[in-house]
């Protein structure tokens, strides 16, 4: 077990820099999403009863995300880290609009690529090149212009041969890769994605990590989730730490990197001397 102290192994959050003068491309005020769950599945009354009996509540709160700011410049190229369950795609759903914060603001300058959690979105009992379209005007793109691009998206995703088949026969690589070609080929200022080099086998790994390095030139910005450091430093210029729903670190991939990865080391240790 470590020497360390609970205080010295959880690091307290530091401020956010305000980066360079350039325009903002998102901006995140003080956000806190709050999930509200029931305990069962299927609500019964012997549990309701048996809950009552204990004083639980009937619905259990989760605070994904805890009063989290920074702010995104043009040009910057976001890598998420963090622990499972840190509020990581929390945070992107929201920045994505899909998930209203219970407090604080998001101002979002441009067009996001909609696609988070890979596949999310896409209607499996439809075919590939039917969710093409979908995902196209999805992300505000019109049908013209979707049209016009499905043969490229199908071809990246090198399902060709499968495109016009129901994407529930499709494996789950297969699946992945289409949802990640489609969010890339749609023109978005701003792409999100998460765990996007999951996505595929190694190949397909190569060229999605090509796409996403032509991307972040173009794109005003990009963020990424990955569990990764290594693709978090080499596809970032920024970065940033979530841990248990707090931003705990604003700073390059290789500063925020170490430092979780320092506290990665000795998480452990912590977590049981915190517990005692
Ligand atoms: N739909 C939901 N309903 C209730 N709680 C949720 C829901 N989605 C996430 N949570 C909870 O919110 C917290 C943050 O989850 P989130 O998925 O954002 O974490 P994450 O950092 O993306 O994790 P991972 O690395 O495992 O993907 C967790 O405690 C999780 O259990």
């Amino acid at each position: 077990m470590s020497s360390l102290s609970a205080s010295e192994s959880v690091p307290t959050p530091v401020p956010t820099p305000v980066p360079s003068g350039k325009p903002l491309t998102v901006k995140v005020e003080n956000l806190s999403v709050t999930y509200r769950t029931t305990f069962e599945r299927v609500p019964t009354f012997k549990n309701a009863i048996t809950r009552l009996g204990r004083g639980q509540r009937a619905v259990r709160e989760i605070e994904a995300l805890k009063d989290v700011s920074f702010d995104v410049p043009d040009g910057t190229a976001l890598g998420i880290i963090g622990n499972n369950g840190a509020g990581k795609s929390t945070l992107m759903r929201a920045l994505a609009g899909i998930l209203p914060p219970n407090k604080g603001r998001i101002e979002v300058h441009g067009r996001i690529s909609p696609l988070l959690s890979l596949g999310v979105g896409f209607n499996a009992n439809l075919s590939g090149r039917e969710n093409i379209i979908l995902g196209g005007l999805a992300s505000g793109l019109s049908r013209a212009q979707v049209e016009a691009r499905a043969e490229d998206v199908t071809t990246f995703a090198g399902l060709e041969e499968f495109i016009d088949a129901p994407m529930r026969t499709y494996s789950s690589g297969m699946y992945s890769r289409l949802a990640f070609s489609v969010a890339v080929h749609m023109d978005p200022d701003i792409l999100m994605i998460d765990e996007a080099l999951s996505a595929g086998d190694a190949t397909f790994k190569t060229k999605a990590a090509g796409k996403m390095a032509e991307l972040r030139e173009n794109a005003r910005a990009f963020f990424l989730v990955s569990h990764s450091l290594a693709s978090i430093q080499q596809l970032c210029n920024d970065a940033i730490w979530l841990h248990k729903g707090e931003l705990m670190m604003r700073g390059t991939p290789q500063e925020v990197c170490a430092a979780y990865t320092k506290f990665v080391q000795v998480g452990d240790s912590a977590v049981i001397l915190e517990d005692l």
